[in-house]
């Protein structure tokens, strides 16, 4: 039987194991397309078998379909599959928390995270850190909204996630204020898009693996090995092990003010066999959650405060709440309990948009029987959260943005545990994000902050045509997926301080 044929267009051919039907997909990520997924799923089911090339792959597509797979096979699909970007971009050694399969490198590596970096104390630790931050990079919005120059939020995002990132991970700001950023900036972003590119899109080879050379004559492998090492190179300055053995040795434990980072705490966790961690797996480790936790955070405010821009009567009461809520002081992350409709709208935006709408691979270790099917060792999981988070018997008028739904439910909380399928930006299981705490924190701070300090305005590109102020505005909210749902348009606005925003001249720098 045909299972798969290749187009020049890179159009695959699918075989639906439980039933006679053929289905084309067509996109830059083949069949591995959140939206031709779903599409399949409305017409099929919550739960799928899909045969892709030579690997067998099961799609969940529902809460229920979640519910059961997670409840009852987590440990057997908690692997990730050896694909070709994995291997390539961890120089073949998958020793990294995302990357590495199920076994007891991940096991211990994750034990370490969980207890000595993610804890609650050390989120609290770094509050201030994140604080500074988003004040330091406030006030270049500021100067840059006094030139009446339009922000492209998207960059400005990045540089205050990878700021607070580096400065947790390793005490160092990648971007520094001032400084002449732009082709390291521009480096910076090109290099966390083209490894979403390479981790997204469909590679022939990983499901058909006698292919590899058509991934190879593609330029998948050069680009990948390219990418590896533009990475190192941009963050090779600020992960430096030897200087944070030698400054241990320096400064604390004399020095009680300072807050060890990531790397410090690496440094002195012994292993359960008395060891320490190899410096190789400490940079291997905080390189991959840079790259985890920039974008992601990133990427959902740029969604949020497009739907923001569409949605105008829901900007100005976010900003209401915040106004009678915060009133004449700025918004800090002990305020987020105290803001529901805030909390609402970041929900709903985890809802609409999810970063990773296909979430990352799980992989099964072991075969395992589901619903009277045998499915052998290596059969993928594809969680697609893009149609859990749409599904039409969950959610009425599942394509609205509409916060008051999580406002009347609020017991809904993703980043509170793994009970709500309905709702997972953050995935489920072992492999869930371990620092759902830390990008939720992050998205919505970001968020509250920017509401609270500025009015935004769609840079006239975005106004519908002969529109003025108080128009419609038209906010194209088209998206591509790679990885990560993008925005085919970076969203591009006018900001005006409001009056609290003068209050950012005072906070220390
Ligand atoms: C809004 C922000 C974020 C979202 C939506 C998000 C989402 C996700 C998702 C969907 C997964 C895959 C879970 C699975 O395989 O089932 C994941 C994994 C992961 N995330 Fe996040 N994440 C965010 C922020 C962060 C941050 C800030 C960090 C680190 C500082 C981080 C580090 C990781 C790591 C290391 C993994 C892999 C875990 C493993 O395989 O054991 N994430 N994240």
């Amino acid at each position: 039987m045909l299972r798969w044929c290749i187009s020049a267009e890179r159009s695959f051919l699918l075989v639906l194991g439980r039933g006679p039907s053929l289905e084309t997909c067509h996109s830059c990520s083949g069949p591995r397309s959140p939206k031709s997924l779903r599409k399949l799923a409305l017409k099929y089911g919550g739960l799928m078998y899909l045969q892709l090339g030579q690997k067998p792959c099961l799609v969940v597509s529902t809460a229920a379909a979640a519910k059961e797979i997670f409840r009852k096979h987590d440990a057997t699909f908690a692997s990730r599959p050896p694909t070709l970007a994995f291997n390539i971009l961890t120089a073949g050694a998958y020793r990294n928390l995302g990357y590495a399969p199920y076994g007891p490198f991940w096991r211990r590596l994750r034990r370490i995270a969980n207890t000595q970096l993610f804890s609650p104390a050390v989120h609290a630790s770094h509050e201030p850190i994140r604080r500074k931050e988003i004040h330091y990079m406030l006030k270049v919005l500021v100067e840059d909204s006094h030139k009446g120059k339009p922000i492209h939020l998207k960059s400005w995002l990045t540089s205050v996630t990878a700021n607070n990132m580096t400065m947790m991970l390793s005490n160092k700001r990648i971007f520094e204020m001032g400084v002449d950023n732009d082709e390291k900036k521009r480096d910076f972003d090109e290099m966390l898009r083209r490894t979403f590119v390479v981790n997204g899109d469909f590679m022939i080879c990983d499901y058909v693996p006698y292919l590899s050379f058509v991934t190879k004559l593609q330029g998948w492998v050069s680009e990948m090995q390219g990418l590896r090492a533009l990475g190192a190179s941009l963050v090779g300055n600020i992960f430096q092990v030897d200087e944070h053995r030698e400054r241990a040795q320096k400064m604390y434990p004399s020095d009680t003010d300072y807050v060890p980072d990531y790397i410090d705490v690496l440094l002195k966790t012994s292993l359960d066999d008395g060891d320490r961690l190899p410096d190789r797996d400490i940079v291997s480790l905080v390189v991959g959650l840079l790259n985890a936790g920039t974008d992601a955070s990133a990427n959902t405010v740029e969604w949020a405060m497009a739907e923001l821009m569409a949605n105008p009567d829901i900007r100005k009461k976010a900003q209401a709440e915040l106004d009678a809520v915060v009133q004449d002081r700025l918004v800090q992350e002990s305020d987020i309990p105290n803001l529901p409709f805030l909390q609402a709208i970041v929900k709903e935006n985890y809802r609409m948009h999810p970063s990773a709408p296909l979430s990352v691979r799980h992989e099964s270790h072991e075969s395992c029987v589901i619903s009277g099917c045998e499915f052998p060792a290596h059969t993928e999981l594809i969680v697609n959260i893009f149609a859990i988070h749409r599904d039409p018997s969950v959610y009425e008028n599942p394509d609205k943005f509409d916060p008051t739904r999580f406002v009347r439910s609020p017991e809904v909380d993703p980043v509170a545990g793994n009970d709500f399928y309905q709702l997972m930006p953050f995935g489920a299981g072992r492999r869930m994000c371990p620092e759902q705490q830390l990008g939720n924190t992050m998205v919505t701070s970001m968020l509250a902050n920017l509401l609270q300090c500025f009015e935004w305005e769609t840079a006239t590109s975005e106004r519908e045509s002969g529109g003025g102020e108080g128009d419609a505005v038209v906010v194209d909210m088209v998206d591509y997926y790679s990885f990560m749902s993008f925005r085919q348009k970076p969203l591009c606005l006018l900001a005006k301080p409001r009056p609290l925003a003068s209050l950012l001249l005072q906070a220390s720098p």
